[in-house]
């Protein structure tokens, strides 16, 4: 029976990874799928990991239609046995409708990746959708943490090295950066740490001696 599964977590979690794996294991058992992915960090057409791996994918736009997609692919005599869908939270409710509609009415899995919060944590619509609809909603095994060592539930954006709870909804960016100059970075946090807006360099600057304090 063909399933919609929400994979997710927070950023860098490890879900683009799990998303290359997915497809090179689907593929190798002479499936047919389609990658899919939208405003991945390595541009347009493109599904990045940060583990160094990366491929071609076909870019989702406002106008993407996932069943028009499908069924072009079909009438080329293409079969698609499923489809991989790579920063779902960014896709509207409306496409995520029509990705269960894939599942229900064609028999095609579908595996979609993606955070469910933006940094005010609250859903982006897409991944709101998405637990609404899947069959499944599966948290990634490998946790990722926060400065503290706690397990990371939310993502935070920086901008110019300081926490921010206003903004766009999206703006494409790495981790890693938080603490920087860089203009717009993210930092995954435990809760705890999210509601007091501490980010890593937050808490260094907080002690004389740089240590963190818990
Ligand atoms: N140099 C490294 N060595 C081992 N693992 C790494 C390295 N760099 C990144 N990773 C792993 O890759 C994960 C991020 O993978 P990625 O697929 O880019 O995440 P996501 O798509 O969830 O943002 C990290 O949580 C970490 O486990
Ligand atoms: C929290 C948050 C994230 N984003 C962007 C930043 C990245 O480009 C992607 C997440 O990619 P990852 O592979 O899961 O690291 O989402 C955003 O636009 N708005 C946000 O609030």
């Amino acid at each position: 029976m063909a399933e919609l599964v929400f994979f997710s977590g927070t950023m860098d979690c490890g879900k683009s990874t799990l998303a290359l794996q997915m497809d090179h294991n689907h593929a190798a058992r002479g499936r047919t799928g389609i990658v899919f992915s939208r405003d991945d960090r390595a541009g347009v057409d493109r599904i990045s990991s940060r583990l160094g791996l990366e491929s071609a994918a076909r870019e989702v736009g406002d106008d993407t239609d996932f069943w028009d997609e499908v069924a072009a692919d079909r009438a080329r005599g293409r079969a698609v046995d499923y489809l991989v869908c790579d920063e779902a939270q960014f896709y509207s409710p409306e496409q995520v409708e029509q990705l269960a509609r894939l599942v229900d009415e064609t028999g095609t899995d579908v595996f979609a990746f993606g955070i469910t919060a933006d940094f005010r944590t609250r859903l982006f619509p897409g991944a709101a959708r998405l637990i609404e609809l899947a069959d499944r909603v599966e948290v990634l095994q490998v946790q990722s943490l926060c400065w503290c060592g706690a397990r990371a539930t939310h993502n935070a954006r920086t901008v110019d090295g300081r926490m921010v709870v206003e903004g766009a909804q999206v703006v494409v960016g790495d981790t890693g950066a938080a603490g920087s100059a860089a203009s717009v970075g993210y930092e995954v946090l435990c809760r705890r740490h999210h509601m007091r807006r501490m980010t890593e360099a937050t808490a260094r600057a907080s002690t004389s001696d740089g240590a963190v304090l818990i």
